[in-house]
């Protein structure tokens, strides 16, 4: 889907080059996150994937197209194909939410007819159709970057580019986006994200493809975001920490796409599957029948929340993309030391799965779709 062959990227007037030999394959339905730190050539790579510029050595295949061979007339016709999102939103100012996302179908000639059900339909998805007659200055920035996702995959592309999406907006807010792009790539789109957002990575636990000063250093199948362009989390303020109200146990809980079956954790590390462990629906079915027999006999005490379960593959992964036992306090004595969220960054109160399983679409189970008087401000990166 997308292949580089030894490519070298020097720009002008530059003594280093920004890429150097890089080899990389990325195949359909993948979720990559490209990290690194300032200036390792994140951006250069997506660009070149983009074909905003060309490589000084090397090769680009995407969707089976040599870059090289594509003539700048017949590039608009490739970006068809991939859908972008960058940090700063770039929306148009001058337009609705509706119109920013129905431009990019405009331009490309859609009748009014499929613009028509494609715009809303995706507004929907994102959680915005309630505020299509907005105009960007009237949203919060997370409210931005889902217009900007919506316009990016409004014409259903097959590989969506995020240029550190999260990059301007807080941890809760950057989590929403975070689980907007998964359920995308749930849905089958491929998905390259550059990013610092190291507790998203190490939690999200994807291939992981690491520059350094433009040479790929690390290509990792469930990866973490490692160490050489890691603030460590313990540095953050506790102001600014607390602006997160997470923990990783509510982040992977709610980075479970929609409907995904989920199993109990298995504390003896029994292949998933292997004990008779109940699915996220059976759990939920088995506490509300615990609360309807605590509500109409006191005897009966109430039950216990029911634990936010680690979930199986879903078809576009490996299996168990959300690692082993990280909920579990215990771990093996020879297991590598990981970064944990300290305490200060509990939540104030507890992810209710009953709650998330009752609620309906995409959105609503995102928590995305908020009324106008909920309205969240965005206080910028804490990383
Ligand atoms: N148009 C350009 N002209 C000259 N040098 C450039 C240009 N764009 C990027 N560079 C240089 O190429 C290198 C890689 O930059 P790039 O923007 O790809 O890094 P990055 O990993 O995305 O950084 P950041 O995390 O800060 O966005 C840097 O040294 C940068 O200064």
């Amino acid at each position: 889907m997308i292949l580089f062959e030894n490519v070298t990227k020097k720009y002008r007037g530059t003594a280093k080059p920004a890429l150097e030999g890089i080899d990389l394959q990325v195949d359909r339905g993948e979720f990559v996150f490209i990290v690194g730190a300032s200036g390792s050539g994140k951006s250069s790579c997506l660009r070149l994937i983009l074909r905003e510029d060309q490589p000084s050595a090397g090769k680009i295949h995407v969707l089976g197209q040599d870059l090289s061979k594509i003539s700048s007339r017949k590039v608009p016709y490739f970006r068809r194909s991939l859908g972008t999102v960058f940090q700063d939103f770039r929306l148009l100012t001058n337009k609705t939410v509706y119109d920013n996302v129905a431009f990019t179908l405009q331009v490309i000639g859609k009748s009014r007819g499929f613009i028509q059900e494609a715009v809303p339909d995706t507004l929907e998805m994102v959680g915005l159709a309630n505020k299509a007659k907005r105009f960007p200055h009237e949203l919060s920035g997370g409210e931005q970057q889902r217009v900007a996702i919506a316009r990016a995959i409004v014409n259903k592309p097959a590989i969506l580019l995020a240029d550190e999406p999260t990059g301007n907006l807080d941890p809760a807010t950057s989590l929403g986006i975070m689980q907007l792009l998964r359920a995308i790539n749930a849905a089958g789109t491929t998905v390259v994200m550059a990013t610092h957002e190291a507790t998203f990575v190490d939690i999200m636990q994807q291939r992981v493809v690491e520059l350094s000063q433009g040479i790929v250093v690390r290509d990792e199948q469930r990866g973490g975001y490692g160490e050489t362009a890691s603030i460590p989390i313990a540095d953050l303020s506790e102001a600014g920490a607390q602006v997160l109200r997470t923990s990783e146990a509510v982040v992977r809980a709610a980075l479970q796409p929609d409907g995904t079956p989920v199993v109990a954790p298995d504390a003896a590390g029994a292949p998933a599957g292997a004990a008779a462990v109940p699915t996220m629906e059976e759990a939920l079915a088995a506490k509300q029948a615990a609360v309807s027999r605590a509500a109409v006999d006191p005897a009966v005490p109430a039950p216990e929340p029911v634990e936010p379960p680690r979930r199986e593959a879903s078809v576009f992964e490996e299996p168990d993309p959300f690692g082993d036992d990280d909920l579990d306090d215990t771990r093996r004595a020879d297991a590598p030391a990981k970064r944990r969220i300290p305490e200060f960054l509990e939540p104030r109160s507890p992810l209710d799965p009953l709650r998330m399983s009752e609620t309906g679409n995409l959105a609503e189970h995102l928590g995305l779709n908020r009324t106008d008087d909920d309205e969240q401000t965005d206080v910028g990166p804490v990383r």
